[in-house]
């Protein structure tokens, strides 16, 4: 059975599943939590990856590979951080039928298996700055339901780990690199992001702070937190010895120079990109590509041949087809007919509209006499006769066109997404309104306790809440860089809506993934 058999707003976690699943994305794993990436989703990863890849290279990071095993007294090294996430390490205790004398872990993100290399590598400040990133998978064992994507026991990301002789060099290489994730979001997946920094209570707890970029879902009003990178300070540093002498302090009496723990970063993506592509774009028909991430852009498809046609008019129509797929080839736009004979044009319309592909050529006999060939647009189902003369410039600018066009669409659908907030009374409802919410704060994490737990909505009796009403308190999501003006927050006088103290920023708010 082709197409969906849910509404995205009917039922938004079924319908996320079945358009994931019947375009071909991806596939269930008879271990929960894991997926199968298939070769349409995972195009969208290895085209993250080259354009993600370029961009850090111009920062002169260097990719690598570390071990995906850390041993538990490596693992250990930053207790006090990890105990709260010890739940979720995967652990392996066997090898074949003997125990391991030691446990060894499989790593959920790579500082232990890293930094102390970092401490032998960097013994003087001429080894700095040192910037590394790996592409790999890493595992957390998690609990709470698996989503394909956006929260899942596996998933492929890269994180980059780099060494400072100063804050400076460890902030501006963090914004830096913020920069470069916000630019997959926006450039490649025409999905607009919201950057800021976390608060205390979300940032990422060995570090100094944690910069973040923040997406929105229209269909859920959740935000969801769609990269970091964090200035870890000196905090890890310290942990695993990484000292160089300090180049700005002369040697003491008796001639050993002062030391100096090197600042850190480290950031990462993962495949969760493609969890919120899909449910920002994604329709009733199914997936909505980006043209910059789909494998296939263009997809070329006879019709009008009916059985008072003769083979030749046949042969005529898909030389036509084939004749176009390398014309667009040669100027390197992504295209390719569907001749399949045992399949309606009317089917096919369907199959690729469920897989999202941007655009849809028609050819039939009466467009070869005409010289010309009928377009239809995946994300706005325009349709436009084109003529064949001059199709590759055609083609390309109208590829450039859906692809700005579906970033507007999806900018326009967060702006209304999101609202000033300035009293409590309007709170709850705007989050039941599907609303991100910038409130007037005092960024106190008591405060932002406070106002998870008024916000949360009492489990009505005990039938589970659908995905649509969710149960869940707003999070703070970031304190925006780009700090709303309208109105003006004012120092000493604007209130936090909670707590009612001066208010010092205004912070992004919401329930979110
Ligand atoms: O967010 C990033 C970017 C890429 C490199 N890492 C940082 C911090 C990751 C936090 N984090 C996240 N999840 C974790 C899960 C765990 F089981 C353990 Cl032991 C540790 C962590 C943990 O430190
Ligand atoms: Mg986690």
């Amino acid at each position: 059975k082709l197409g969906l058999e849910v509404g995205k707003e009917e039922d938004f976690s079924r319908w996320y599943q079945q358009v994931l699943t019947r375009s071909d994305m991806l596939d269930y794993y008879d271990i929960s939590g894991c997926y199968i990436i298939r070769p349409w989703a995972y195009h969208v990863w290895q085209t993250i990856q080259e354009f993600f890849d370029k961009k850090i290279k111009t920062l002169s990071v260097k990719n690598c590979y570390f071990p995906m095993f850390v041993s538990q007294r490596a693992l250990e090294q930053e207790k006090d951080h990890i105990e709260g996430f010890a739940p979720e390490v995967a652990w392996v205790t066997r090898a074949g039928s003997s125990e391991l004398d030691e446990p060894i872990a499989i790593r959920p993100t790579s500082e232990t298996v890293m930094y102390p290399y970092f401490a032998k590598w960097i013994r003087s400040h001429r080894d700095l700055p040192l910037r590394l990133n790996q592409w790999c998978s890493v595992v957390r064992w998690e609990f709470k339901n698996p989503q394909p994507f956006l929260r899942t026991r596996e998933f492929l990301w890269q994180e980059g780990h780099c060494a400072y002789i100063d804050k400076a060099g460890a902030d501006s290489e963090a914004r830096a690199i913020l920069a470069f994730y916000k630019s997959v979001y926006e450039y490649l997946l025409a999905v607009p992001m919201i950057d800021g920094v976390k608060s205390e209570k979300e940032k990422f707890a060995g570090g100094l702070y944690t910069t973040t970029i923040e997406g929105y879902v229209p269909a859920t009003g959740r935000g969801i937190q769609a990269a970091t990178s964090h200035n870890l300070g000196q905090s890890f540093s310290k942990m695993f010895n990484v000292v160089v002498e300090d180049p700005n302090s002369p040697a003491n009496a008796n001639g050993d120079a002062a030391k100096l723990n090197v600042w850190q970063t480290s950031w990462g993506l993962s495949t969760r990109t493609i969890g919120v592509m899909v449910m920002v774009h994604g329709d009733d028909k199914g997936l909505v590509m980006p043209p910059r991430v789909s494998e296939i852009q263009v997809i070329i498809i006879p019709t009008g041949l009916t059985t008072k046609h003769t083979d030749k008019d046949r042969a005529l129509v898909h030389n036509a087809c084939l004749d176009l797929v390398s014309q667009l080839t040669k100027v390197d736009i992504r295209a390719d007919a569907d001749l399949r004979e045992n399949y309606t044009p009317g089917f096919k319309y369907n199959h690729w509209e469920l897989k999202g592909v941007p655009i849809r050529l028609e050819i039939g006999p009466k467009d070869l006499e005409k010289n010309s060939v009928l377009s239809v647009r995946r994300d706005t189902f325009a349709k436009a006769s084109l003529p064949l003369e001059n199709i590759e410039e055609t083609i390309a600018n109208l590829l450039e066109t859906i692809q700005s066009d579906m970033l507007a669409k999806a900018t326009r659908e967060r702006d209304a997404g999101v609202r000033m907030v300035l009293s409590w009374d309007e709170f709850v409802p705007a989050l039941n309104n599907k609303c991100l919410c910038y409130i007037p704060w005092c960024n106190t994490s008591e405060c932002e306790d406070a106002i998870k737990e008024r916000s949360s909505r009492a489990e009505v009796g005990d039938e589970p809440q659908d995905e649509k009403a969710p149960s869940m308190g707003a999070k703070s999501l970031c304190i925006p860089f780009n700090q709303p003006t309208n109105p003006p927050l004012v120092p000493g006088e604007t209130k936090c809506i909670q707590c009612g103290n001066l208010a010092t920023v205004y912070g992004l708010f919401g329930r979110s993934y």
